[in-house]
């Protein structure tokens, strides 16, 4: 689901930018293959100017070849009454396998995005994997927890988003994420001191 939004929006120039042409290397499991053959199909009617290139497959030392950029989104999301963290077992593995093909084949300086959850678990486990790649280049997407905590105060306060500022998160993507509400501001005063 999170990558059919964002293939889009990178294909259109919307994440790198309009002078920026890109090449997309999909990596699928044997099982997506065949809705990743319609999503390349679906790329390919769209006639984007940038996009330069569609390439399938599912071996990462294949699709990651020379990467300057990986996204790693793939992965098992959560059922029903599960915890982030209950994915490990499964999603685990699929990140070790990642980072071990990225260190074989990937740009030296490709920067990795892990989206898979836990994801900032996954991210070290990917990290770890992948000796040969700086450790700076890793990160794990809590964006979203951010924004969240953000448009949570506005709508509180009946604000609009943008009002609000200095939200910061500490610690995972999970239910021991602290969300500094205290220190965040409305409006440019602190949230403690507003009416
Ligand atoms: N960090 C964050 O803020 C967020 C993270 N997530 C996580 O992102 C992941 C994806 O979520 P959705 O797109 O909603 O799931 P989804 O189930 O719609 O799509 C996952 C896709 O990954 C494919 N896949 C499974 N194993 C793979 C492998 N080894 N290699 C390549 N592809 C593989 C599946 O076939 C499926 O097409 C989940 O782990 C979810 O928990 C979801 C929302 C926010
Ligand atoms: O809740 C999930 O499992 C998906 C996710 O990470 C989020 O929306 O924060």
């Amino acid at each position: 689901m999170i990558s059919n939004h964002l293939l889009f929006k990178l294909a259109s120039g919307e994440v790198f930018g309009p002078d920026q042409p890109i090449a997309l290397k999909l990596l699928g499991s044997e099982r997506s293959f065949q809705a990743l053959e319609g999503v390349a199909m679906e790329l390919e009617d769209s006639l984007y100017p940038l996009l330069r290139e569609v390439r399938i497959g599912i071996n990462p030392y294949e699709i990651f070849q020379d990467a300057e950029w990986a996204l790693l989104i793939g992965a098992k999301p959560r059922g029903p009454g599960m915890e982030r963290a209950d994915l490990l077992d499964i999603n685990g593995q699929i990140f070790a396998e990642q980072g071990k093909a990225l260190n074989a084949v990937a740009s030296r300086n490709v920067k990795v995005l892990v989206v898979g959850n836990p994801c900032n678990t996954n991210a070290l486990i990917c990290l770890k994997n992948a000796p040969n790649i700086p450790a700076k280049n890793f990160h794990a997407l809590t964006r979203l927890d951010e924004n969240r905590a953000k448009c949570q105060l506005a709508l509180k306060a009946g604000v609009f988003y943008d009002k609000v500022s200095n939200m910061t998160i500490w610690g995972n993507h999970s239910t021991t994420q602290v969300p500094d509400f205290l220190n965040a501001k409305l409006m440019g005063t602190s949230k403690g001191s507003h009416q």
